[in-house]
């Protein structure tokens, strides 16, 4: 369970004090996501109901500097219409606070559950929200810069080693070799950058029906291409879990919702292929760094970095190559 500083009902009481939200009623640890400490609160003012809240507790991989980003992006998307959560300041209008050292935020709580397999109409859904999220970042004004980039994906990989490597799989090594080499080579310079989320999975949306009504964990949001964010978004629900059996009918959906809302431009499609395979490589990367590093007795059990070879060796082969075409 991925909740890692215990914080009792004194000091959840205390916290919950610093913020205008009345007194807290219920608490629960959140058993998902692996990077913070989360718990579903509620609290309640005099004479009204119940308000649900969630409080984040940031560990080690969230850095305190980029909080101001990470919670400014929220309230300046939500206020755009976006469906994300806004963040509750305190008394002391704070986006986030300290609490033995380490910082917390209140965010609103969406209602919504996060699918695992997909329909057609969802993805279109998720395409149509990461577009819009895209456009409205447009006036944000703060830059971060993608610290999951190419030369991540390169230190990541170099520190597992090609030993490393061929342990998870005997190809792996062979394959990381050969595909870091065309993404050094190839990486696009020149396209429309942006805000991008750079981390929407189907565990990161929020659906009711075929609705979106959240997006949350923005926690690798930064500065990059925003065709990028297509591409790792494609790379995360158009395939089986496993990434043994690409989706057609939800790529096209995801494409199309995406389209409805902003146009992907003729250098962002013929990008789109070369960026899918820096996608699969991003995550690729982390998994098998994870894979290699989690101690056995960890509480959370490392992802499978084959899933995402899988979809590497599927964007790298020609045949596919008109995937990213447009259809109709
Ligand atoms: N604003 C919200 N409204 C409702 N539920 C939420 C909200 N934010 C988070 N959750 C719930 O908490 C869970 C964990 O949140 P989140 O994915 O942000 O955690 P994390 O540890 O930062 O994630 P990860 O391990 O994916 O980086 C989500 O799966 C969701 O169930
Ligand atoms: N969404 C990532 C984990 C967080 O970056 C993965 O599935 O590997």
């Amino acid at each position: 369970m991925a909740v890692y500083t215990r914080l009792g009902a004194e000091a959840l009481s205390a916290i919950v004090a610093e913020f205008d939200i009345g007194a807290l009623v219920s608490a629960k640890g959140i058993a998902e996501g692996v990077s913070n400490s989360n718990w579903l609160i509620e609290a309640r003012k005099p004479g009204r109901d119940a308000t649900r809240y969630i409080l984040t507790m940031y560990e080690s991989r969230v850095e305190t500097g980029d909080l101001p980003f990470f919670l400014g992006l929220l309230d300046h998307l939500a206020a755009r219409g976006c469906p994300v959560p806004r963040t509750i300041h305190d008394r002391e209008n704070r986006a986030f606070r300290h609490h033995d050292g380490k910082a917390l935020a209140l965010i609103e709580f969406l209602p919504g559950v996060s699918v695992d397999e997909p329909t057609p109409a969802q993805a279109r859904a998720v395409g149509a929200a990461l577009a819009q999220v895209h456009i409205a970042a447009a006036g944000f004004g703060h830059e971060r810069a993608n610290s999951m980039g190419l030369a991540a994906w390169q230190g990541l990989l170099s520190a597992c080693g090609a030993d490393g490597l061929r342990a998870i799989h005997p190809e792996l090594a062979g394959i990381v070799e050969r595909e870091l080499a065309v993404l050094a080579a190839r990486w696009p310079r020149d396209l429309p950058r942006g805000v991008i989320h750079a981390d929407l999975f189907p565990d990161n949306v929020l659906m009711l029906g075929d609705a979106v009504t959240g997006l949350i964990d923005f926690y690798f949001a930064c500065t990059d291409i925003t065709a990028y964010d297509i591409a790792v978004t494609h790379a995360a629900w158009c395939f089986s879990n496993d990434g043994t059996r690409f989706r057609a009918d939800l790529s096209h959906a995801l494409l199309t919702g995406y389209e409805a809302v902003r146009p992907i431009s003729g250098p962002e499609r013929e990008a789109l292929p070369l960026l899918a395979r820096g996608a699969a490589m991003r995550f690729l990367a982390t998994r098998a760094y994870d894979w290699l590093n989690t101690p056995a007795d960890a509480l959370v059990t490392p992802k499978d970095p084959m899933a995402f070879a899988r979809r590497l060796e599927f964007y790298a082969d020609p045949c596919n190559s008109e995937l990213f075409r447009k259809a109709d």
